[in-house]
This record gives structure tokens, C-alpha cells and sequence, in this order.
């Protein structure tokens, strides 16, 4: 049994959805993958920070956040590390950075990731900050540390859209990466149809957590266009930038659009694309009218869709949530696997189980 000791920075949405699978799912893991994932260290800026190398209690951090709405009553041996006291202190093998995403900057997030990555720690990442910005220069540290960062959570939560592109698609040829990549948006204008106020609906998309800290993010298509930046660097080889996005969100859509677009059959979407050229490649964000006989039609809610056109398959789509706490963590638990997949002893455990 290969024990993982998580360290974890954020505890909102996305981190008490890994402590619920970390709670309801250990037994499950041990037995199909040989891993153990032990919480040995939660920081978050607003709820509090405590750690035990023994191991904190998924079920005790989670009924205290609900109790109290932070653990700063919570029982453990040492309280009050910030992030990097965290993570050079804490003894984890993993770092997950579940912060608020900052896409000017990646920080605090990309200082975190650095120190982890430095401090020979693998790290997985929800926060789209670092990946957007700063990747190339992440991925060659972790190289140089021989550690792995997991970003599967940055694209569509724990719909495998990432995994999938790079694991399985890449050697098909990826020429062109078109879908709807965020679910508050998608969830707003699906409310909007069935008649709910634009406000109303992004306050529920708040509450049900798939929204960012600042919703702008998601309304105006900075998270969209994050995610294309993602996926077109990772996947197709480019090196795009946030500016090389020709952006527009969904805040100027109106009831009237809605309807009007209902009365022809029609239903309005946020699509993110990136598509390579003889000359380059054209990136896109924007709301698009489709017509009820497109793929896209019916992908509602925070659920979300992604099409990879390839040269050696055609196009093939994957559908799956974009948000939410147990979705997102979730993401989570694919990067470990993935990063104890290439660990020498998994390949040793599944030689024995044999
Ligand atoms: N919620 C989703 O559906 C979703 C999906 C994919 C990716 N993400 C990304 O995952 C991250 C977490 O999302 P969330 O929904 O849990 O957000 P959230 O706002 O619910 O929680 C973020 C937590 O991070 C804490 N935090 C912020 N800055 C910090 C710092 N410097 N040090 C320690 N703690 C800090 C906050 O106090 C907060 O509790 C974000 O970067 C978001 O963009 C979220
Ligand atoms: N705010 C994002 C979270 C997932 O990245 C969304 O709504 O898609």
C-alpha cells in the first residue's frame, strides 16, 4: 500500500469536495490502486490553517466547516502555518493548490507551486492562474525535480478532457479544439431561457459553487479563454497567450435575445476555440446562436462539452460536468492516480495483483 500525504492550500468548494471523496472513496482506492490519501495539512486564508503529520479527519474538517463555517476550533497539533510554512513543514507528497485563480498573475498560486515543485513535491492544481501563465516554465522545473504537476482540474473539472488530450489524442493530431469550457455561463443562459433574471441566475451559479470568487471571470470569458490557452499549449503544440484570444462574454445578452433566439429554434452558447492555420492558429471566446440540430444544444446546465477534431480520428467528444465541488475534486484524484501510475511501485503492485 502506497500512502500519499496531501498538503492542501484552499479549503472552498473544491477542497471540501476532495475531502468528501477522500472521506467516502479511501477503502475503494486502496483495494483498486494500492493508495492510501491521507490529509495531512489544510491552509486556507479565510477558514484557517492546521496540520498533523498523523493525518486529519476528512469527516471532522468537513463537519467543522459546516458547524462553524472554518476550522479555526478544530483539534490538531499545530495551527496557523501560512501556504509556505505549509509546504515546506508539512511532510506531504503532494501539494494541491485549490486558491483563488488569478489570471494576471497566477500568484499566490504560482509562488506556492514553485516552492512545492522546488521542495520535491508533486503538485496538483485546480487554480488556472499558473497553468494559463506560466506552464512551460512549471513543467520544466517538475522535470528537473523528477515530479509531476496534475492540471487535470483546470478544463471541464473532472471530465477527463485533459487526460484524454494528451494521454490518448495527441499522437491523432490535434488541428482544431471547439466547446463550451464553462458551466456558470452555460448554467446562466440556461436559467435565462426558462425565464430567470440574468442576476438571479448567476447568484444561483454562486451558491451551487461552479462560479469564480469574481464572477467576471466566468460572464466576460476570461475563464473560457484561460482554458482554450490551456488546451491549445498543451494539446496542439502553440504558445498562446490570453491576449491572442478574441474574447466577448455572455453580461450583454438579454431576456430579449433569449426568447428571440427560442422563437427560431435556436439556444445560445459560450464557445471557446482554437483551431491551427497554415499560418498560425485563430482563438476564439464568444456567444454563438446554434440550432437545435447542433451537438451543442442541448448541453446544459454546468455541464459541458468538447470537440477534438483530429487528423487521424476525425472529431471526437467528450460531454461531462465543467464545475463543481465534487466534480472539480475529483480532478484531483485523477492527477494522483496518474502521478502513482508512474511510480515505480504501482507497476510492482500490479505485477503482484496479477
Ligand atoms: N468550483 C469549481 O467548479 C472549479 C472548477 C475548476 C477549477 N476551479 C478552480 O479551483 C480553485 C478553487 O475553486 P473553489 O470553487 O474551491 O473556490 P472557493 O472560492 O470556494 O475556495 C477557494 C478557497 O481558497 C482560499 N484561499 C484563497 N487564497 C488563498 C491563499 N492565498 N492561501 C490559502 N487559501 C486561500 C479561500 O479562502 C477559499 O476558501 C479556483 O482556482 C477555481 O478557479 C474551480
Ligand atoms: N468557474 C468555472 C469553474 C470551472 O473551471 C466554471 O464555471 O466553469
Amino acid at each position: 500500500m502506497k500512502k500519499y500525504k496531501l498538503a492542501i492550500i484552499g479549503f472552498g468548494n473544491v477542497g471540501q469536495g476532495l475531502a468528501k471523496i477522500i472521506r467516502d472513496k479511501n477503502e475503494l482506492l486502496s483495494k483498486k490502486f494500492g493508495i492510501e490519501l491521507s490529509i495531512v495539512a489544510v491552509c486556507d486564508l479565510y477558514k484557517g490553517s492546521i496540520a498533523n503529520s498523523s493525518g486529519l479527519d476528512p469527516e471532522i474538517l468537513l463537519s467543522d466547516i459546516e458547524k462553524y463555517g472554518d476550522l479555526k476550533s478544530t483539534s490538531a497539533p499545530i495551527t496557523g502555518w501560512n501556504a509556505i510554512e505549509m509546504i515546506d513543514n508539512s511532510g506531504a507528497d503532494i501539494l494541491i493548490e485549490l486558491a483563488f485563480t488569478d489570471l494576471k498573475t497566477g500568484e499566490p498560486a504560482l509562488s506556492h507551486v514553485k516552492r512545492a515543485l522546488n521542495n520535491g513535491m508533486h503538485v496538483s492544481m485546480t487554480n488556472k492562474g499558473p497553468v494559463a501563465l506560466h506552464f512551460p516554465e512549471l513543467h520544466k522545473l517538475a522535470s528537473s525535480k523528477n515530479v509531476q504537476i496534475g492540471i487535470e482540474g483546470t478544463v471541464m473539472s473532472g471530465t477527463p478532457s485533459i487526460h484524454l488530450g494528451k494521454g490518448m489524442l495527441l499522437a491523432a493530431g490535434i488541428t482544431k479544439i471547439q466547446g463550451i469550457l464553462n458551466g456558470t455561463t452555460n448554467y446562466i443562459l440556461g436559467e435565462m431561457s426558462t425565464g430567470a433574471d440574468y442576476e438571479v441566475a448567476l447568484k444561483k451559479a454562486q451558491e451551487l459553487g461552479y462560479a469564480e470568487a469574481d464572477p467576471t471571470g466566468d460572464v466576460e470569458g476570461h475563464d473560457t479563454a484561460a482554458k482554450v490557452v490551456i488546451l491549445g499549449n498543451l494539446l496542439m503544440d502553440l504558445s498562446l497567450t490570453l491576449d491572442d484570444i478574441d474574447r466577448t462574454g455572455i453580461s450583454h445578452i438579454t431576456n430579449v435575445d433569449i426568447s428571440n433566439a427560442t422563437k427560431s429554434n435556436k439556444y445560445w452558447k459560450l464557445i471557446g476555440s482554437v483551431q491551427k492555420r497554415d499560418t498560425g492558429f485563430i482563438a476564439s471566446v464568444k456567444p454563438e446562436m446554434v440550432s437545435s440540430d447542433h451537438p451543442l444544444a442541448f448541453i446544459n446546465g454546468a455541464t459541458n462539452a468538447i470537440t477534438y477534431s483530429t487528423e487521424l480520428l476525425g472529431d471526437i467528444t467528450l460531454i461531462g460536468p465543467g464545475a463543481g465541488g465534487m466534480e472539480t475534486g475529483y480532478a484531483v484524484i485523477e492527477d494522483i492516480l496518474s502521478i502513482h501510475r508512474s511510480a515505480p511501485a504501482y507497476r510492482e503492485y500490479r505485477l503482484n495483483s496479477q
